[in-house]
């Protein structure tokens, strides 16, 4: 394909993909990074057209806006990334010196080299470009959710590969000059591989999008709004991996209610009772080990499920919550009175398969309710 429809082609692809983005960005929140990629693949589309426009033979000085705008592209592709990541991205001010600075920088060039100082300079520019969206990625993957680590890793080698296969021409056409830019095998392959390049992008970018929200979705049907402990869906789904994971260890179920809760929300409101709630969760959420199970049945009613052969370990747990939850003193939703709550906890025999679960919950339950008859505040095994 000649350059000049290569570039046609670049150039219908990013406005339809950045006109895309914006579509689909009014939907979602404010600053999760889309809108800002909508704008870069609009900027770099009419770069290109620019380009076109200007002529593939035109002076320098001409091409010379289309490539800062391709900078500026870039530089809104980045902020997006960080956006979408949450952090801070670039201010505008430092944004526009960094686009004057590569303007000054790509003048002198024109000055000293003309078409080639050019052309060195803007290849250079989106090398180190894309290098940089390579960082953020692989810096992102770090502490990312198990479903961004794949188009994260994926991103990470498209934008670094993009990058050093940028550079390399920049620096190829300093040291052949004119002839290399776009003729040769050289300028060939870099025009597939960047409009491959772009196409992937823009279905990364989608993918990451998907991926986060698919979590959040997930998240939301998992987990128990007021306290983000798993619910009875989230429980049942890690019932199934943990029994469906070969060599899985019994379980054993620790039913735990806490004691009158009724009068807390009676004496000192609503507001407060769910204070308690969350308060007893993030005891229950930090007394267990990893690989325990904890969640929020419903009301004060919550299930831990200990990985433990052996009852005494299971009673163990059950007791160092109960005094956990028994010394624990909530400051209630006035700011000034504090609750004071104690719980019951009926536990279960082991429980080594999933079709005994509902058999391991009934006798768990029963204990709860021995505990609770026995006058509460007090562990009791089925
Ligand atoms: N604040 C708050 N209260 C809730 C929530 N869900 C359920 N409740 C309340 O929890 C209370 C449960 O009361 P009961 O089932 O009578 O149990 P109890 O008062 O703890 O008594 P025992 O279990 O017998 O010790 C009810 O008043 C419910 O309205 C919630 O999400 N937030």
């Amino acid at each position: 394909m000649d350059p000049a429809t290569v570039i046609l082609v670049l150039a219908t692809h990013l406005t339809c993909s950045g006109g895309l983005f914006l579509v689909v960005g009014r939907q979602l929140p404010e600053r999760c990074g889309i809108q800002l990629w909508g704008l870069c693949g609009l900027l770099f589309g009419a770069a290109f057209v620019g380009r076109l426009a200007a002529g593939l033979d035109a002076p320098p000085a001409w091409g010379q806006l289309s490539d800062i705008a391709m900078i500026g592209a870039m530089l809104l592709l980045t902020a997006g990334l960080r956006q979408f990541f949450g952090s801070e991205p670039l201010s505008p001010r430092a944004g526009l010196a960094l686009l004057l600075g590569f303007a000054a920088l790509q003048t002198l060039a024109v000055l000293g080299a003309g078409a080639v100082g050019r052309f060195a300079v803007i290849n250079l520019g989106l090398g180190i470009a894309h290098l940089w969206v390579a960082a953020i990625a692989a810096t992102a993957r770090r502490g990312a959710e198990p479903g961004l680590q794949r188009p994260l890793l994926v991103l990470t080698i498209l934008a670094g590969s993009q990058g050093l296969a940028s550079a390399t021409r920049g620096l190829h056409i300093a040291a052949a000059g004119v002839d290399v830019i776009y003729r040769g095998i050289p300028a060939q392959l870099y025009y597939a591989y960047s409009s491959l390049g772009t196409v992937l992008l823009a279905m990364i970018l989608l993918w990451l999008l998907f991926a986060r929200l698919n979590g959040q979705l997930s998240e939301l049907a998992t987990r128990d709004a007021l306290t983000r402990l798993l619910n009875r869906t989230g429980l049942d789904d890690a019932l199934r991996r943990h029994f469906g994971a070969r060599g899985a260890q019994p379980l054993r179920l620790l039913a735990l209610d806490i004691d009158h809760f009724k009068r807390i929300n009676d004496t000192l409101g609503h507001a407060s009772g769910d204070q308690v709630l969350r308060a007893v969760a993030g005891v229950l959420a930090r007394g267990v080990r990893p690989n325990d199970i904890v969640a929020r049945l419903g009301g004060e009613e919550f299930v831990v499920c200990c990985a433990a052969a052996d009852a005494a370990t299971a009673l163990s747990l059950a007791e160092r919550l109960r005094s956990a939850v028994a010394a624990l003193s909530t400051v209630a939703a006035d700011g000034r009175t504090t609750a004071r709550c104690t719980i019951s906890i009926g536990v279960s025999e082991a429980c080594s398969a999933l079709a005994d679960w509902s058999r391991a919950a009934a006798a768990a339950d029963r204990a709860l309710y021995a505990a609770k008859a026995a006058g509460r505040d007090r562990v009791m095994a089925a």
